[in-house]
């Protein structure tokens, strides 16, 4: 029997590209994917950028009213903008963060591309490391990927910064976070984890998308955020998304040849997830219509606007 983990490990992605030390590093990365789903990413070479960014931050969220509401989400059927604080909501509640988009337009198309180019370097190590062709992976990908700046102001202790969940959209989160604090992610005990700042690294966790495609082989962990009492804390998640035309019987063709080729996983208990994937419903027909679904129950002011006959009927369905 595995133990639950009680840190999340460090996966050196030099490490990973070096053909001196990558087997090791392989061995690692693997580890992390079936046993945490949650790990630090060191030495991405984006050090400088990820600072340069969060010494952004601070400004970029006060600017004034007028702008955060000329780019407020609820203008958007694509579900992307500015959301207040107290607009989103995870687990059925409330939850006290707020963020801009596409604001500071050349430093968000850099982090962009720098982070759309880790991460499929990323996801080679990752096929690698399950002993599948390099590009496997590739096929899922679409113009999906999101960038997302997110503030916690202050609270009451205990207050919830952004509730237990987790990420639905894609493939992998990559996030970059302060040192503040708060983020924690759930063992398989039941209990949480804190997921402490490392400088200079991104914390890297599974999506609900390569849960499916791994036919839960590598599971999605869930996560939460518990708002700091004193400190402003800010945060920095990049999705990277799964294209949305994929089908659940796509998916499950895939995921079955995937799951064949990764070598000594029949006997792994897949964990009963504590969150549902609705990516493996048979109420979508397809990753985009289980995405929109998602969209529309965390941000109902945008989904009621945009959809509102869909928005009836996925509240029925929550
Ligand atoms: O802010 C964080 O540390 C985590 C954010 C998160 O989990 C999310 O946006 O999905
Ligand atoms: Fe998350």
């Amino acid at each position: 029997m595995t133990t639950s983990f009680r840190s999340l490990p460090i996966i050196d992605f030099k490490a990973l590209q070096d053909e001196q030390t990558k087997s090791e590093a392989l061995q690692e990365l693997k580890h992390a994917l079936f046993s945490v789903g949650f790990l630090y990413l060191a030495n991405t070479g984006l050090e400088d950028l990820i600072k340069e960014t969060h010494d952004a931050l601070p400004a970029i969220f006060e600017l004034p009213d007028q702008v955060k509401e000329k780019i407020n989400m609820i203008n958007s059927p694509s579900f992307l903008g500015y959301t207040a604080l107290g607009a989103e909501t995870t687990a059925k509640r409330t939850d006290l963060r707020e963020f801009p988009s596409d604001e500071v337009a050349r430093l968000v198309n850099r982090y962009i591309h720098e982070l759309s180019v880790l991460s499929k370097a990323f996801l080679q190590s990752v096929s690698e490391c399950l002993s599948l062709p390099q590009d496997t992976l590739e096929p899922f990908l679409g113009a999906m990927d999101r960038l997302k700046f997110v503030k916690y102001p202050p609270a009451e202790p205990g207050s919830q910064g952004v509730g237990p969940h987790k990420d639905s959209s894609g493939l992998f989160t990559f996030l970059s976070q302060d040192s503040v604090g708060g983020l924690q992610v759930l063992n398989r005990s039941g209990e949480w984890i804190d997921a402490p700042y490392i400088e200079g690294t991104l914390v890297v966790n599974i999506a609900q998308g390569l849960e499916a495609i791994t036919g839960g082989r590598c599971p999605a962990t869930s996560h939460r955020v518990i708002s700091p009492t004193r400190t402003t804390r800010y945060s920095v998640p990049f999705f990277l998304g799964v294209r949305l035309d994929l089908t659940l019987d796509q998916l499950k063709e895939s995921a079955a040849d995937i799951v064949r080729q990764i070598p000594g996983t029949a006997e792994r208990k897949v964990p009963s997830a504590e969150v549902a994937s609705e990516f493996l419903s048979p109420l979508y027909s397809c990753f985009g219509e289980a995405h929109l679904r998602n969209r529309i129950i965390s941000h109902p002011d945008v989904g009621q606007r945009w959809y509102p006959d869909l928005y009836e009927k996925y509240s029925q369905l929550v």
